[in-house]
């Protein structure tokens, strides 16, 4: 990182309010190679030529090599985006791990790892090496072999949309460090601009091990993949209402950044594009300003779990690779909300469904409406627990209370689940949102620091063990998928409320429904369900029934394999 030896003559580094109350020594640094100290001065000398603020006026007041480094968002967002110095236009790469606030930097740079600050050293080394979000994974998770990352390289070419330049430089940086380690190049002249962007989204990792990196780059194709086949891109949002988001809206009230589930017509049932919106607000919230972070749902639900048209997005590698990249997302997805640094509160507003109930057990507080329910219909769907459930349930209401909900599906009221203690507390539907904001607002001006390190302390006794159980359950619910149990309940819901008669379908009005059952189920034979008579798909598609009563209506559907046909 070369501003850093540059010597800055004349310099009064007066940090000023921001920085009191800091220990530079105990913070958690991006990998690099300047030490907390220079990281400081040089930080201190952009603000003064960013922002020109007099407190931090340098002499001399800027410099066209400079690399911005952020101190953990202390600094005012346009000191980092852009510097404007001696009328010329510049543009900085933050190179800060933890900085969010650039829009380019933060898919550039973002190695999580908690704060530390505050605690003694023995306990520091040991958060900083704790698993932060995505972007590192639990040592349990990492397993992406060299294999794997040729693989990813394939991969990569197959991708329908451009990524963009961001996610472009963070591939790039991961590469090279998964092949050939620390960056060492000689730091390229500021003039040439990409092979600088290059260099220092290399760089920026620092020392993280080839094996993180490959596990990373591996994961960050993957979710490329499964979010190409997806709608549309997601931008990183800031500040009140965050931009950007089309499946949440994020807003930061006060010290409290709402994440709340926005598809209320579908019952906020989580899609694919939710999933990663999710990961993002998560990640934004996890790095920004705010103290707590509450999740909630929009209109009459908190979220009917995951979206079960997820599985009909089926593409050329059929079911199967499409259950890779969802076991992938899953398992990303999981971890965002196990290695979440702040305090993390649920405001269920309503009835919650499968993923959104499991994930409860990785809230820290979890407040309900009383017309909130709470159903786990794996076994009726042929799935399994995940969210950590399996672990988490048992613990938080006992085994056989767990097994109830989580093998059986019993449904639980808000006051049965507060008994078990997997609520809170249960408000009154009417005055729900005014007394659980009442008193988020409270807690949300306790000492943040010391909220953000008991969770952490807390957290910590659990974390790799549930990254193991994370793990598990991701493995366990691959097959789960692929299986006929699972393909016939997804089936059987797109199918529910088909309104297309046996005779309608003789004439060719196949219906939306029927052709996402038969892309989902391709090399399954489908059958057509109607006054108990089995009629067989011809093999390039739905055939048409064969026994018709007009004023029938309704289908069902089965899909079966084709060994179970005969
Ligand atoms: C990649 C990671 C995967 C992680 C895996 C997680 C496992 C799970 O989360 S399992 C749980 C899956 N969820 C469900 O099984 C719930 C399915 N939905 C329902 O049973 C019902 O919709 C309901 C009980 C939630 C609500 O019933 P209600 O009669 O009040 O309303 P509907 O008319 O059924 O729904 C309105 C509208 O919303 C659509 N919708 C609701 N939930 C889902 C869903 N989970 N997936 C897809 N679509 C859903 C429903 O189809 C309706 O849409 P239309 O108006 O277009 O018909």
């Amino acid at each position: 990182m070369p501003g850093a030896a540059r010597a800055w003559p004349g310099q009064s580094l007066e940090p000023g309010p921001l920085l009191e109350g800091q220990e530079p020594k105990s913070l958690s640094h991006p990998p690099g190679k300047l030490g907390w100290k220079q990281r400081l001065d040089l930080n201190l000398a952009l603000c003064a030529a960013g922002c020109g603020s007099p407190r931090w006026q340098l002499d001399p007041p800027c410099h066209e090599a400079c690399t911005c480094v952020c101190v953990e968002r202390r600094l005012p967002a346009q000191t980092l985006l852009i510097g404007q110095g001696k009328g010329r236009f510049r543009t900085w790469l933050c190179t800060s791990a933890s900085c969010h606030l650039c829009l380019v930097c933060s898919l550039l740079t973002y190695v999580p790892g908690p704060s530390s600050r505050g605690l003694p050293r023995s306990q520091h080394t040991r958060l900083q090496a704790s698993p932060g979000l995505t972007a590192a994974p639990s040592p349990t998770a990492m397993r992406a072999s060299e294999k794997d990352l040729e693989k990813a390289v394939s991969q990569l070419q197959l991708l329908k949309e451009d990524p963009g330049n961001a996610v472009k430089l963070r591939l790039y940086a991961l590469y090279k460090q998964a092949t050939e380690g620390p960056c060492t190049m000689p730091k390229p002249s500021v003039s040439d601009f990409i092979s600088k962007a290059k260099w220092d989204a290399w760089n920026a990792l620092g020392s993280l091990p080839k094996e993180t990196a490959r596990q990373d780059y591996v994961d960050l194709v993957s979710s490329l993949s499964s979010s190409s086949e997806s709608s549309s891109p997601v931008q990183p949002g800031a500040s009140s209402r965050s931009p950007g988001y089309e499946t949440l809206v994020v807003t930061s009230e006060g010290d409290i950044t709402k994440i709340m589930f926005n598809r209320p017509t579908k019952k906020n049932a989580v899609n694919t594009q939710m999933y990663h919106e999710l990961m993002l607000a998560l990640k934004t919230a996890s790095e920004d300003d705010s103290i707590l972070t509450v999740v909630t749902g929009d209109g009459d639900y908190y979220s009917s779990g995951n979206d079960l048209t997820n599985f009909t997005d089926v593409h050329s590698g059929g079911l199967e690779e499409k259950a890779k990249s969802s076991v992938t997302l899953l398992r990303n997805f999981v971890n965002c909300f196990i290695d979440f640094p702040k305090p993390l509160v649920a405001a269920v507003n309503g009835p919650a469904v499968g993923i959104a109930v499991t994930l409860l057990g990785l809230f820290d507080v979890v407040y309900a409406s009383d017309k909130a329910t709470f159903h786990t219909p794996f076994s009726q769907l042929g799935l399994i627990p995940e969210g950590c459930s399996s672990y988490t349930f048992p613990k938080i209401m006992g085994t056989a209370k767990a097994a109830e909900v989580l093998i059986f599906g019993k449904k639980l009221t808000a006051a049965e689940a507060c008994a078990r203690g997997l609520v809170t507390e249960v408000f009154p539907d009417s005055t729900f949102q005014r007394e659980v904001w009442t008193r988020l607002k409270t807690y949300a001006k306790l000492p943040k620091n010391a909220m953000r390190v008991s969770k952490e302390l807390l957290r910590n006794l659990e974390r790799e063990k549930l990254h193991a159980v994370n793990e598990e359950e991701c493995r366990a619910i691959q097959g789960r998928w692929m299986s006929d149990e699972s393909l016939n309940a997804v089936a059987s819901f797109l199918s529910r409320q088909e309104s297309l008669s046996p005779r309608a379908l003789e004439h060719g009005a196949w219906s939306p429904a029927l052709e996402s059952i038969h892309r989902m189920a391709r090399g399954h034979h489908i059958f057509i369900h109607h006054y108990g008579t089995l009629t067989p798909t011809r093999r390039d598609g739905l055939d048409r029934p064969e026994h018709r009563e007009p004023a029938h209506h309704g289908l069902e559907v089965e899909v079966l394999r084709q060994n179970e046909v005969a």
